[in-house]
């Protein structure tokens, strides 16, 4: 079976590095046969798989010392029909690319804002005077890098990729630097409507397509569950209740972020990841009585994390 990947592009990302990870697993797993599809953005390609495009993207989430990457946030708050696959961790290391012959010819350093963000503390000391540039990503502005006045914050395997000089690495502030990508799909089914305990069968049931194929292949072993809502009234509590809703059964959270609703100043949509399977009666309960004290709740998915 042929399937698309999406990622941020072009060639070199880490995007990509988790891209062909997956691909790795997915090869080992299901026996099929992967394209990557490189994107402009990561909002472009989480779109292209929520429109069918393509099978899936795969999208950086969370990194260990700069936290959440919001586009990929906000962009899923907007899109319905995207279930998550799998989370897949890996290890980031930045490498300065650049064809100066010293430091002190830089000017300018181009990389997406994560990248400069892991790199600050070294970029002020060692070039302190350079005029940090954001890209929609870390190989994007490697096009510049014929001018000596320049430099491209990427992986150090976008500098093999190219052929280009390295000229410092690695220049991440801490050596623990992990970023947390999504691999997502159309949603096969919503998860309200799955029986408990039958979530393999109900796949089955479901038309051929590369979505089934993966959950076929993983669907037993889900040990989280992401989602986000909206409350509806800024009032005292009104996060109190969601919250209770996972304590009183003794469910661990692992994470919960807020973003604006940008609809007004104050409002909040909030991202909880769920230590649990979503298909666990327990959780289901949960997640009925959630319904209770949020406006809007969007469950993002139940998947396990791939190591
Ligand atoms: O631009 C990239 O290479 C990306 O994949 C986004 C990113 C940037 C920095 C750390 C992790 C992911």
């Amino acid at each position: 079976m042929k399937i698309s990947i999406a990622h941020l592009g072009p060639v070199g990302t880490n995007a990509e590095t988790a891209a062909l990870a997956y691909v790795q697993w997915l090869s080992k797993e299901t026996n099929s046969e992967c394209t990557l599809c490189p994107y402009s953005t990561i909002s472009q390609a989480l779109e292209a798989s929520a429109t069918g495009l393509v099978d899936l993207s795969v999208v950086p989430v969370e990194n260990s010392i700069e936290g959440s990457v919001t586009v990929t946030l906000d962009t899923l708050w907007k899109l319905d029909r995207l279930r998550i696959q799998h989370a897949l961790v890996l290890p980031i290391s930045h490498a300065l690319i650049s064809k100066a012959k010293s430091f002190n010819e830089i000017q300018k350093v181009y990389s997406h804002p994560q990248a400069l963000a892991q790199c600050q503390l070294w970029l002020g000391q060692f070039i302190p005077s350079a005029v940090l540039i954001p890209a929609n990503s870390t190989t994007e502005s490697l096009d510049y890098i014929d001018d000596t006045s320049v430099a491209v914050i990427s992986a150090p395997r976008a500098a093999q990729l190219y052929n280009l000089p390295v000229l410092a690495h690695p220049i991440n502030d801490y050596p623990d630097n992990y970023t947390r990508f999504w691999i997502l799909g159309k949603g096969v089914e919503e998860l309200e409507n799955v029986e408990i305990g039958d979530r393999p069968s109900s796949i089955k049931s479901i038309t051929k397509s590369a979505t089934k194929l993966i959950l076929d292949a993983s669907s037993s072993n889900c040990t989280h569950t992401s989602l986000a809502f909206s409350v509806p009234a800024n009032m005292p509590g009104a996060l109190v209740k969601p919250l209770q809703v996972f304590a009183s059964r003794g469910i661990n959270l692992s994470r919960i972020e807020s973003r604006p609703t940008k609809r007004s100043l104050g409002e909040y949509i909030f991202f909880m990841d769920v230590e649990a399977n979503a298909c666990q009666a327990l959780v289901r309960s949960a997640l009925e009585e959630l319904k209770l004290y949020t406006e809007t709740l969007k469950i993002f998915g139940c998947y396990s994390v791939l190591v």
